[in-house]
């Protein structure tokens, strides 16, 4: 669904804003520390429940308040408008409402606001380890697959109850009673993850194609251990290993999207700017998958979009978007660096001038 309408209350710096959106391209533009960034953390808060530069409620709760609150009337195609709204308290208390209606769980803010992040904080999808490929790919799943949060939930608490007896004198029979339904549920989410990212990675390359044609990049699910030998197996295998460790070495808690040229992971080959765009079409490829298998458009939150990109490759860029169909919030420190997005109609742009926390709309920049 597409942002309509957002208010914010004691969100970093921004102390109050009541913003109306246009469901294609909103640009904001101000100097360092006006507030930019504050503003695409907030509407990333309404769709995952934290922030991303921190997952610290205090730190984005502004100074001077107890609580920050956060409302959007989302929009979707032939969908009735949908009233969602955020509140945190300094003192731990979370509080998600939708239609006017409290209990509800952050999931649910997630399930209706499909949202994907290009910011210099990004780059780890591309360049970091595997846990932010592994988060990546798993939010698609979550999209798709309702059961698949469970599962992977119940993963975790089994590995880390694994782990701790893995440190004490258990030997592995005693550690079987946890293989058997680790087992089991690896072997589900692993179906999941596998299906998702076999459609995915096809999506990926049509956008690779046009952004990095020079570069046959391999793209590979690795579901976190070596497929050719059954996981039961390998966890009896491995136990003596697992023991030294400390810790369960193999599983679906260790599932990556390896990316290869040849031999060689992406990011010892490509430039800044080129990870830029391999990140760009794996943030693409996933919105894209939103709108056409699920049906849900895609809000993209973009920050200093300007850095890294020469003019064609940014140009292809927001010819990707405006194709896509998505909302945009685009962020940049003077409109000049905003000028490979004036394919899109001036009907179907909103121009945002932000200033020591407060946002207003302009005509034109
Ligand atoms: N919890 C908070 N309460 C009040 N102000 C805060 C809080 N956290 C951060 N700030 C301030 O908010 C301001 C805006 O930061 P933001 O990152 O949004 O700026 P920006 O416009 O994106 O800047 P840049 O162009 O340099 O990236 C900063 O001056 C920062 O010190």
């Amino acid at each position: 669904m597409l942002i309509e309408r957002l208010t914010i209350h004691k969100f970093r710096n921004i102390q109050e804003a009541d913003l109306s959106f246009s469901s294609h391209l909103n640009c904001f533009v101000g100097e360092n520390g006006s507030g930019k960034t504050s503003l695409l953390e907030a509407i990333y808060t309404l769709g995952h429940g934290r922030a991303f530069r921190t997952s610290l409620t205090a730190r984005v709760i502004n100074h001077e308040a107890e609580s920050f609150i956060l409302h959007a009337r989302l929009n979707g195609v032939e969908q009735e408008s949908i009233k969602v709204g955020l509140l945190k308290h300094r003192n731990g208390d979370v509080r998600v409402k939708i239609n006017e209606q409290d209990g509800h769980k952050i999931a649910a803010l997630a399930q209706n606001l499909p949202m994907q992040l290009i910011t210099p904080e990004g780059f780890a999808l591309v360049d970091g380890g595997p846990k932010f490929r592994r988060g990546f790919v798993d939010w698609g799943c979550f999209h798709h697959f309702p059961q698949f949060y469970p599962k992977w939930h119940a993963i975790k608490r089994i590995v880390k109850q694994r782990n701790a007896a893995l440190k004490q004198t258990y030997n592995y029979a005693q550690l079987s009673v946890w293989d058997e339904e680790l087992v089991r549920l690896t072997e589900e989410v692993t179906v999941i993850r596998k299906t998702y990212c076999e459609r995915l990675i096809n999506i990926i390359h049509s956008y690779i194609k046009s952004f990095l044609p020079d570069h046959q990049i391999n793209i590979q699910f690795y579901p976190g251990w070596n497929v050719n030998s059954s996981y039961k197996e390998l966890l009896e295998k491995q136990y003596e290993r697992d023991k030294m460790m400390g810790y369960t070495t193999l599983g679906a808690h260790k599932a990556d999207m390896r990316m290869h040229i040849g031999h060689l992971p992406v990011e010892s080959i490509l430039s800044r700017g080129q990870l830029k765009l391999l990140m760009c079409a794996l943030r693409l490829a996933q919105g894209h998958f939103f709108t056409s298998e699920l049906e849900r458009q895609c809000v993209f939150l973009i920050d200093d979009f300007s850095a890294e990109l020469d003019d064609e490759r940014k140009n292809k860029l927001a010819s990707a978007l405006k194709n896509q169909k998505a909302q945009v919030f685009i962020t940049a420190l003077g409109s000049q660096h905003l000028t490979d997005f004036q394919s899109y109609h001036e009907e179907s742009t909103k121009h945002f001038r932000v200033k020591a926390g407060e946002i207003n709309e302009l005509n034109s920049f």
